[in-house]
C-alpha cells in the first residue's frame, strides 16, 4: 500500500530559528514559511535529494502539535509521511484491519495541495503517520 517517504515532519517552537537551523548550520534548501489555519500550523520545507523535512510550528489556539510541544519542550519528530496511490482505498483497508483515522476521517487537502490522512500513534509503533495521495 505505502510508496515513498513523501516527508518527516519536526514540530519546533521557533520556525525561523529552525530554518536558519538547516539553511545556515545544515546548508540545506529551505521554504519560506507557509501559514495553513486549516491544520494548525505554520509549515516550512526543507527539499533533500531522497526526500522532505517539514517544520511544524504551532498556529492557533487549538494547534495539533500544542500539547505535543508540551511533553517535548525542546521539539522533535512528530510524524512520518508516506505517499500512497489511492487514498480512500488505503483508508478502507486501514479500517477493515481496525487501524484508527484520526479526525473526522475524511481526507483534508494538506500542504502540497493532496488529500491526507492521519493514522493513530498507538496503532503503528508510537509514530504518527500521515497519508498523502500521490
Ligand atoms: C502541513 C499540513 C500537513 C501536511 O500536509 O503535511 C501536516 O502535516 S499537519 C500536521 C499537524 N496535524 C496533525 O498532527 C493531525 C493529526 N494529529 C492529531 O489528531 C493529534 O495530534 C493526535 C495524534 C490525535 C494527538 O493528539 P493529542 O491531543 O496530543 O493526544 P493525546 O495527548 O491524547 O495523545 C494520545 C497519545 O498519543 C501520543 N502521541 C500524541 N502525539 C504523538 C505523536 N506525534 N507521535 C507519537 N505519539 C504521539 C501521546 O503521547 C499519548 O500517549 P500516552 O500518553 O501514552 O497515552
Ligand atoms: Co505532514
Amino acid at each position: 500500500m505505502i510508496g515513498r517517504l513523501n516527508h518527516v515532519a519536526i514540530a519546533v517552537r521557533d520556525i525561523g530559528a529552525a530554518s536558519a537551523l538547516y539553511r545556515d548550520t545544515l546548508g540545506a534548501e529551505v521554504s519560506a514559511p507557509e501559514p495553513l489555519p486549516e491544520h494548525g500550523v505554520t509549515v516550512v520545507f526543507i527539499t533533500l535529494p531522497n526526500t522532505k523535512i517539514e517544520l511544524l510550528e504551532p498556529l492557533g489556539a487549538d494547534s495539533p502539535i500544542a500539547r505535543f510541544l508540551d511533553r517535548n519542550p525542546d521539539g522533535g519528530i512528530h510524524h512520518i509521511c508516506y505517499e500512497v496511490a489511492d487514498i480512500l482505498a488505503a483508508r478502507e483497508k486501514l479500517l477493515e484491519s481496525g487501524a484508527r483515522v484520526l479526525g473526522s476521517g475524511e481526507p483534508k487537502i494538506g500542504a502540497h495541495g493532496k488529500p491526507v490522512l492521519f493514522l493513530h500513534p498507538k496503532d503503528f509503533n508510537g509514530t504518527l503517520v500521515e497519508l498523502e495521495q500521490a
